[in-house]
């Protein structure tokens, strides 16, 4: 056990206790030694039957728990900044479930905070980039046998939301996935935001201004159009189709099972992304967990994260002013560079 990576997870909720599942039994060279929740018994449930893992309600008294090497934070966004501060605090490595801080300017205070330690400490759970359907279309974009990218076309379907959920989380959290995909495939940064919606769905709780269509400029010249629907009531669709001068790919299909009974033939829909991004997530924490043992950090960066939040803050903008707004990053700081994925 001596040489295996003591992390400590803050948040078991629904993220939280899947990557405490995942970090005990799925991928290797880890073990959880800590898991921190203000509702103890949500930790207690999450840590059930993990070998001499330490429960606690306040996060910092995890990350001193004996044996922490390592953070997975997975509380909901808003409590992003303080847990990232504090590792960082104690120069441990993170991975930083999305959006890395819901809001422009704390991301950049985090940003700011790993600069002046000069060296990269953060992973963001960007998981598409760890999708294996994403990597073929990453690769066949990078390949350059379509051509030059003009377009993508973005599907983001969830069944229902969950409680709290806010017209804002709409982008700032479901198509922050969208505007790193979008960074990431591309290799360009979105420059400009703006925001359409239908009446919304009667699926929609009160107030939610669900579904919405989110129409982003890029600075390589390119648009990246996303559907973002998170209470559809009959599936979790994530699809991206890139349109290129020499063609074009769609991926997001592939994900069905077609069951034939007497009956007929039915294709099952995923509910939720637990299970379309099942093997994302095993890779990312796998690919976090081996680069840490290494003393390297990979992955969507902090300024990945960052970069999505003021992507995400426009959008919410755009949202409230229904006119096309612009996109302004701060100067990006050396110890980043555009994508070290
Ligand atoms: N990558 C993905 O596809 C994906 C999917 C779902 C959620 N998420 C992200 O994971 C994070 C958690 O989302 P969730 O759906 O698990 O939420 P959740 O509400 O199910 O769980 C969050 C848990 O954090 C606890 N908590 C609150 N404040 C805390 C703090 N300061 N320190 C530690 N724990 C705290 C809550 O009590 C709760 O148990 C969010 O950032 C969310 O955006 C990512
Ligand atoms: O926090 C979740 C998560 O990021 C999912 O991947 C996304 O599909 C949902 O819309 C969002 O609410």
């Amino acid at each position: 056990m001596g040489d295996l990576l003591g992390v400590a997870v803050l948040g078991a909720g629904h993220m939280g206790a899947d990557h405490i599942r995942r970090l005990d039994r799925v991928v290797s060279g880890a073990r959880v030694v800590a898991v921190a929740d203000p509702e103890t018994d949500r930790a207690e449930e999450a840590a059930a039957g993990v070998e001499g893992v330490a429960v606690h309600a306040d996060p910092e008294a995890a990350l001193d728990a004996p044996g922490v090497q390592a953070v997975l934070i997975a509380s909901p966004g808003p409590a992003h900044e303080e847990a990232l501060l504090a590792a960082f605090g104690r120069g441990l490595p993170v991975l930083c479930e999305k959006p890395l801080v819901p809001d422009a300017a704390g991301a950049l205070r985090v940003v700011e905070a790993e600069s002046r330690l000069g060296r990269r400490l953060t992973q963001v759970g960007f998981m598409r980039r760890y999708d294996a359907e994403y990597l073929r279309l990453k690769s066949l974009l990078d390949s350059g046998r379509l051509g030059r990218a003009l377009m993508l076309h973005c599907t983001h379907r969830n069944v229902s939301s969950p409680p709290g959920f806010t017209t804002a989380m709409l982008i700032n959290s479901s198509v922050s996935h969208e505007i790193d995909a979008a960074r990431w495939l591309l290799g360009q940064e979105p420059t400009a935001v703006t925001v359409l919606r239908p009446g919304p769905s009667s699926n929609a709780p009160d107030g939610l201004l669900d579904p919405q269509f989110v129409l982003f400029e890029t600075s390589g010249g390119a648009l990246v159009d996303v559907e973002i629907f998170v209470n559809s009531g009959f599936g979790y669709q994530v699809r991206c189709e890139a349109v290129c001068e020499g063609g074009s790919a769609r991926i997001g299909d592939g994900h069905s099972m077609v069951v034939t009974t007497a009956d007929g033939a039915r294709e099952e829909v995923a509910q939720d992304y637990l299970v379309r991004f099942a093997d994302a997530y095993d890779r990312e924490v796998q690919a976090w967990v081996d680069a840490t043992r290494q003393g390297r950090v990979t992955g969507p960066s902090a300024w990945d994260g960052y970069a999505a939040s003021v992507v995400a803050e426009a959008g919410v903008r755009a949202q409230e002013s229904g006119a096309r707004e612009a996109v302004t990053l701060a100067p990006r700081p050396e110890l980043y560079g555009f994508d070290d994925h």
